[in-house]
């Protein structure tokens, strides 16, 4: 997992922006998830290739499951999705990143717009410790330079731990800072943090991984309540779990010392109920990985 220079520059994941935009209060929110295609993607550290040509197409309001073993690049490949992986200074990339059919890497687009419209949860919850639980949620706005008006802030912090399904364990408390949240708690609370930059598209790196089963599973069913609005990539290394919440799966795999490629993909009851590829069948039966 590779997510250790986000994390310590940014735990929104939509940093690096300039603040010199203002926005316009953000609009009533109305479903806007939007498609992700991954065309011909390659990455590298340095001179080592660790993703070799995938393609992806994810559809508007779904979610779909990156499964496969350790090392095989789907946090590469996540963090491609949303230009984080250009963060890395030995990284390279080729290939196509296409949001609602437009690249996010044109040079004619900001970097901000992409951070934006794709945001990200990590694996380890990291909310701003010492930050009020309802400043936290709004820490993702302040980061991209969208204002917005007082009252219409408390709006926003109601609907975004409505979304993450955490707001009737915390509005009595909102002033409380986010250290105080138990693990579960504050994985919902980045998850507020997210949403209520009102992202297209949520990309998730093992969200689950430092949460008990209990948490564990109310985050996954905050997964099902947001995915019809937003659309959802998780990496998950737990083969329930993307039984549990997906709707498509992608099985990667990097043969040794070859870059990732995705083996198989399709929808999550076929790879694992009937996947094509004895490797596929392999993996997800747990004969290896
Ligand atoms: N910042 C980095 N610098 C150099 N190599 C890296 C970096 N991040 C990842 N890698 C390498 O790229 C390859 C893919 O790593 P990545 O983290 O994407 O795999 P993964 O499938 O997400 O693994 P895991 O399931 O263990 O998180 C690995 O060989 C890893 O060592």
């Amino acid at each position: 997992m590779s997510a250790e220079l986000s994390e310590a520059t940014d735990p929104t994941g939509v940093l690096p922006v300039f603040v010199d935009e203002v926005a316009a209060t953000p609009a009533p929110r109305v479903s806007t998830a939007a498609t992700l295609e991954a065309d011909r993607v390659s990455a590298w550290f340095g001179q080592r290739k660790v993703l070799d040509r995938v393609s992806l197409d994810i559809p508007a309001g779904r979610v779909t499951a990156l499964i496969g073993p350790s090392g095989c690049g789907k946090s590469t490949f996540l963090r491609i999705l949303n230009r984080m992986h250009e963060l890395v200074p030995s990284a390279q990339l080729a290939g196509e990143v296409r949001l609602d059919g437009q690249d996010i890497y044109d040079p004619e687009r900001r970097l901000t717009d992409a951070r934006k419209a794709i945001g990200m949860v990590f694996q380890k919850p990291n909310p701003f410790p010492a930050m009020s639980i309802a400043d936290n949620v709004l820490a993702g706005l302040k980061i991209t330079g969208t204002k917005i008006a007082r009252p219409d802030r408390e709006a926003l912090i109601e609907e975004s731990l409505t979304r993450a399904g955490l707001w009737n364990e915390v509005k009595d408390r909102l002033k409380q800072p986010g250290s105080a949240l138990s693990g579960g708690q504050q994985q919902r609370l980045c998850i507020a943090r997210s949403l209520a930059v009102r992202p297209r598209v949520l990309l998730m790196d093992e969200p689950c991984s430092a949460l008990d089963p209990t948490s564990t599973r109310v985050v996954e069913e905050t997964i099902g309540e947001i995915a019809a609005d937003v659309t959802i990539v998780i990496v998950t290394h737990n083969m329930q779990q993307a039984q549990r919440v997906s709707d498509q799966c992608a099985f990667f795999l990097a043969a040794q010392g070859t870059p990732g490629v995705i083996v198989e993909h399709g929808p999550t009851d076929v790879v694992f109920e009937n996947p094509q590829d004895q490797r596929t069948s392999d993996y997800v039966n747990g004969r290896f990985g």
